[in-house]
Order: structure tokens, then C-alpha cells, then sequence
């Protein structure tokens, strides 16, 4: 069995230590509710490599949003414990960036004020001109090099995201976290965001988590899609490689031999 068969056997996806940026080991999550403990997650394992673009799909309420928030460190870890490059995370931290299907921006301010907002609590000793230069970057990357002095409230919800994918590359993360970041924008604006984002990530390389409702988002992003059972005590239910060549695009991953197998492959595990 070659290395790349391995690695999508649920249980025994332990890579070299040097090689894993991202480790969630026997995770667990109980939320308090008036009619008792909800077990959402229950060891739950998995580990994620450098450089690595992971995409989650389960169903509804199976509690991907719980388990990436768990790794923002925004929601506390019930059992188990999840680390990054080897060390437990106690909360969040700049070594992770998020990415909202909502940007929340400060509307008052300008995409660039937006974008400086992290960029000069993440950079507190670059100078200003430097710290302005990582935040003008990363909107010309996404697009928006003719609204630095645009007004958040005045962009679109799609012009909003592009604001939401300089601000969290620009604090340069170690792990990127993304929670159906295109879940509410139409499908053209969608395929224009998921160019952006593979562009931006094909340079930098971070790892990225990501969850999506869209398998052909899912397959098209992602070095392996990750599949969760259903709740309570969700888990890892099975992972798939996607083999296709870096950089991909749309129409090369569409014209591909293995895309409708790769397809069936998650629609099954999703009906069943
Ligand atoms: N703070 C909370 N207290 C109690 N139950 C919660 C809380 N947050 C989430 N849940 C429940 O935990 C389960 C998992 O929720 P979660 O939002 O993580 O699922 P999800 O897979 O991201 O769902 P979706 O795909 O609809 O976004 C759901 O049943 C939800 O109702």
C-alpha cells in the first residue's frame, strides 16, 4: 500500500511528527443544555500536515463549527486536547487566523483600517509604513487595491469576504480556519472567492481548515476532504485524498478522470 492509500484510513493517520502542524487527539465536546449533558464530539482524531488544505463536510449540526472553534481556541475542549507544531493550544492566538461565512467588519472603518486592525496587534514592533505595506499587499491580492479608503459598510457582502481573506493572510498564521466562508454569497462571486483564496494560499502554503456544504468546493480546495459522522459524539468518519496536480483549475479538476469518483465517493458518505 503506497504512502498517499494510507493516509486516508481513519485511525491510523499519524504522520511524522516533523511533518504535522495541526493534532486533535481524543477530542471531546459536551455543552450543558437544560435536559443534560450533549455529547457533540467524542474522540475524535486527527491530524493535519504543513502545508496541508483540509476541507470538512458532515452534516448539519454534526458540530464541525464546535470543532474548528475548538481549534480557534474560541470554545473550550471538553477532553482530549489539540496541538499546533507540538504545543497544547490554551486559546487563541495569532499562529491561527480565522475566516467567518460573515467578515464582521467594523463598518465605520475603511478596508484598510479593517485590515491594519490585526496587522498592527499582530506586528506591534514593525514600523507603521511596514505594517501598512502588509495590509496594502493583501487587499491588492484579493482585488481591492482601488478601495483601501473605502468604508466597509459601503462594499458588497462578496467585497466584505475579500476584506476577510487579506485580514486574516495578513497577520500571516500558521494555521488558517475557515468556517464556510462563501456559504452566503451567490455562486459566481463563490468561484471568484475560491480562485482568490487557492491563489493566495498556492504562494503561501499555510495550512488551511476549512469547512464547507459544497462537495465540489470541497474537492476542488482540498488536499484531502475530511468526512464527520453525524452527532452526537460526532467523530472522523472517513477521509479522502484528492490526488489532482497543483495549481488546479476549475475546468481541469472538472475534465478530470477521478472527479465523479471522488464526487460519489462523498455524496455516498453523506446519504448514508
Ligand atoms: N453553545 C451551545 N450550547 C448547546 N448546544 C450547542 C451549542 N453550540 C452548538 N450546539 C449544538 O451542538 C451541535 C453541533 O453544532 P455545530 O454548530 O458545531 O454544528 P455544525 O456541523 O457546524 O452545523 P452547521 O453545518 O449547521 O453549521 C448542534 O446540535 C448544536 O445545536
Amino acid at each position: 500500500m503506497d504512502n498517499k492509500r494510507e493516509t486516508s484510513l481513519v485511525g491510523n493517520g499519524l504522520f511524522p511528527s516533523k511533518d504535522v502542524m495541526l493534532d486533535l487527539k481524543n477530542l471531546k465536546k459536551v455543552y450543558p443544555t437544560p435536559k443534560g449533558d450533549y455529547v457533540v464530539l467524542e474522540d475524535l482524531n486527527l491530524q493535519i500536515r504543513k502545508e496541508e488544505f483540509v476541507t470538512i463536510i458532515g452534516h448539519s449540526g454534526c458540530g464541525k463549527t464546535t470543532m474548528l472553534s475548538m481549534i480557534a481556541g474560541l470554545n473550550p475542549i471538553s477532553g482530549g486536547n489539540i496541538s499546533v507544531l507540538g504545543k497544547h493550544i490554551k486559546g487563541p492566538g495569532p499562529d491561527r487566523g480565522v475566516i467567518f461565512q460573515s467578515p464582521s467588519l467594523m463598518p465605520w472603518m475603511t478596508t484598510l483600517q479593517n485590515v491594519m486592525l490585526g496587522v498592527n496587534q499582530v506586528f506591534p514592533h514593525a514600523s507603521r509604513a511596514q505594517r501598512t505595506d502588509i495590509a496594502k499587499y493583501y487587499l491588492q491580492k484579493v482585488g481591492m487595491e482601488d478601495s483601501f479608503n473605502k468604508r466597509a459598510s459601503e462594499l458588497s457582502q462578496g467585497m466584505q469576504q475579500r476584506v476577510g481573506i487579506a485580514r486574516a493572510f495578513a497577520i500571516k498564521p500558521k494555521v488558517l480556519l475557515l468556517d464556510e466562508p462563501f456559504g452566503m454569497l451567490d455562486s459566481l462571486t463563490r468561484g471568484e472567492l475560491q480562485d482568490i483564496l487557492i491563489e493566495i494560499w498556492n504562494k503561501e502554503k499555510i495550512t488551511a481548515v476549512m469547512i464547507t456544504h459544497d462537495v465540489d468546493e470541497a474537492i476542488f480546495l482540498a488536499d484531502r476532504v475530511v468526512m464527520m459522522t453525524s452527532g452526537p459524539k460526532a467523530k472522523i468518519g472517513d477521509i479522502l485524498n484528492i490526488d489532482f496536480e497543483r495549481p488546479r483549475t476549475r475546468k481541469s479538476v472538472l475534465e478530470h478522470n477521478d472527479y465523479y469518483k471522488y464526487r460519489k465517493h462523498l455524496i455516498d458518505f453523506l446519504e448514508h
